[in-house]
């Protein structure tokens, strides 16, 4: 954990989070989902024949996907790339093993693309960085072993060799829906395909199985997940798709935030009608803070009175969001109470102690509970916001800084993960002020 107040010798300096001028007036649109995103590219891996993932997200996630991909033999070729995206075209290859993945701190490479790797002609080694290395892994490598693959740690680093034969296995998912939706995005591949079965404390981001239930019958993929905490994946072919993904609304969520913080308004063009995304949720929960939400023609509107409500919520389904709602909380005008997110001590971060310790260091009360955080509405000053590789503590530290003079966000640069261009899309984004 960081705390120094000045960059260390060599480190980027730290990036002076613009308070408000005014109330903020913007459309701000936003780069494909990552979720969705690095789902597709593996999906389009695993089809039968090319495929195309258009306005793919770029960044350092996604890179690190297409990379993974890469390395396992896929061919994926860019074209038409814009600021919101890229389009690429997939051709899928026989998986050739004898190689090594890099993770990064990616949830969705480190856990989607082991069972992947179960299906290569070889060993597939994967390492990542060093804080990927204390992320657990466990129940999937766990279910991999149980289905036929040898691996040979626990943790990050470790070595998957197949085959895998499928069938069915019994995991503890509750701490990461990704070891469930790794599992089932190759299981069709499995000769038996797969059973999973769930058994332990509730799964969290739930809404993320149903993205990959969904994006798994749209490649026509049998699924059924007819019975809670079970879902079968029947063998067969994976088709090819021409996907568009939807832009990202998890990321969406400090610059609505904005409007709230600042009594402005902010438009998210192309908000899906329907969709799996568990930033949807965005909605209520804005709402719920004193926001006024509306769908226009463009897309979503949140408008904010310049007072933000406390709020008392289990996030559990969608714990990604956790840390802007606790930036909103440190300013809001009572107190808040967020549940249900144990699992993210398990995120980029020990989210749970990054965002009390970094409110509180600002002055603020925020207090750790065992699934959550209490935030207690007291008045902030500036200081250091530590980001502690996440990108979700830098945007959160952008959030707070509207409203606080002074607050400086370490490592703005850790955005890249699924948004490189935050720094310029919040300076857009303020740029409409007044
Ligand atoms: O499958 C996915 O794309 C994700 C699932 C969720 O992980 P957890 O279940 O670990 O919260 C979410 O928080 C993460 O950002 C993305
Ligand atoms: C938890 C997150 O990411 P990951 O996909 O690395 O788990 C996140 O983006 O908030």
């Amino acid at each position: 954990m960081a705390s120094a107040q000045t960059p260390a010798p060599g480190a980027a300096p730290h990036w002076p989070a613009p308070t408000a001028p005014g109330p903020v007036r913007a459309t701000v649109r936003l780069p494909g989902s990552k979720s969705v995103t690095n789902r597709a590219l593996l999906l389009a891996a695993l089809a039968e024949d090319p495929g195309s993932v258009r306005l793919a997200l770029r960044s350092r996630d996604a890179d690190l996907m297409v990379a993974a991909l890469r390395s396992l033999g896929t061919e994926l070729t860019a074209s038409g790339e814009t600021p919101s995206g890229v389009d690429w075209a997939v051709t899928p290859r026989p998986l050739r093993g004898g190689v090594s993945i890099d993770v990064g701190l990616a949830g969705t490479v480190m856990r989607f693309v082991p069972p992947v790797a179960a299906l290569a002609d070889g060993p597939v080694s994967f390492d990542g960085d060093a804080h990927a290395r204390k992320r657990p892994m466990g129940p999937i490598l766990g279910a991999l072993r149980a289905l036929g693959a040898e691996i040979d740690n626990d943790a990050l680093p470790f070595t998957v060799r197949g085959p895998v034969a499928g069938g069915e296995v019994v995991l503890d998912a509750s701490v990461s829906s990704q070891m469930v939706s790794g599992l089932l995005l190759a299981g069709a591949r499995f000769d038996k395909g797969l059973t999973v079965r769930h058994d332990g404390p509730p799964v969290p981001s739930m809404p993320h199985i149903e993205m990959t239930v969904r994006m798994l019958r749209q490649a026509g993929v049998e699924v059924d997940d007819g019975v809670p905490d079970v879902w079968r994946v029947e063998p067969g072919p994976i088709l090819a798709r021409d996907l568009t993904v939807e832009p990202d609304l998890s990321n969406a969520a400090p610059f609505l935030a904005a409007a709230l913080v600042t009594g402005g308004t902010v438009v998210v063009p192309d908000w899906p009608e329907d969709t799996t995304q568990g930033g949807d949720r965005l909605r209520e929960l804005l709402a719920a803070m004193g926001g006024s939400v509306t769908r226009v023609p463009e897309g979503l509107q949140v408008s904010g009175s310049g007072r933000i409500q406390g709020i008392d919520v289990d996030l559990r389904d969608v714990s990604e969001l956790t840390p802007t709602i606790a930036a909103l909380a440190a300013l809001a005008d009572g107190p808040s109470r967020i549940s249900g997110v144990a699992h993210i001590r398990g995120h980029e971060t020990d989210r749970i102690a990054a965002l009390a310790a970094e409110i509180n260091r600002l002055g603020g009360d925020a207090g750790e509970t065992d699934d959550g955080l209490v935030i207690r509405p007291r008045p902030l000053s500036g200081g250091v916001f530590h980001s502690y590789a996440d990108h979700r503590m830098a945007t959160a530290g952008a959030v707070i800084g509207l409203a606080v003079p002074g607050v400086e966000v370490e490592d703005i640069a850790t955005t890249g993960k699924t948004l490189p261009e935050f720094p310029r899309m919040w300076a857009a984004m303020l740029g409409g002020t007044g």
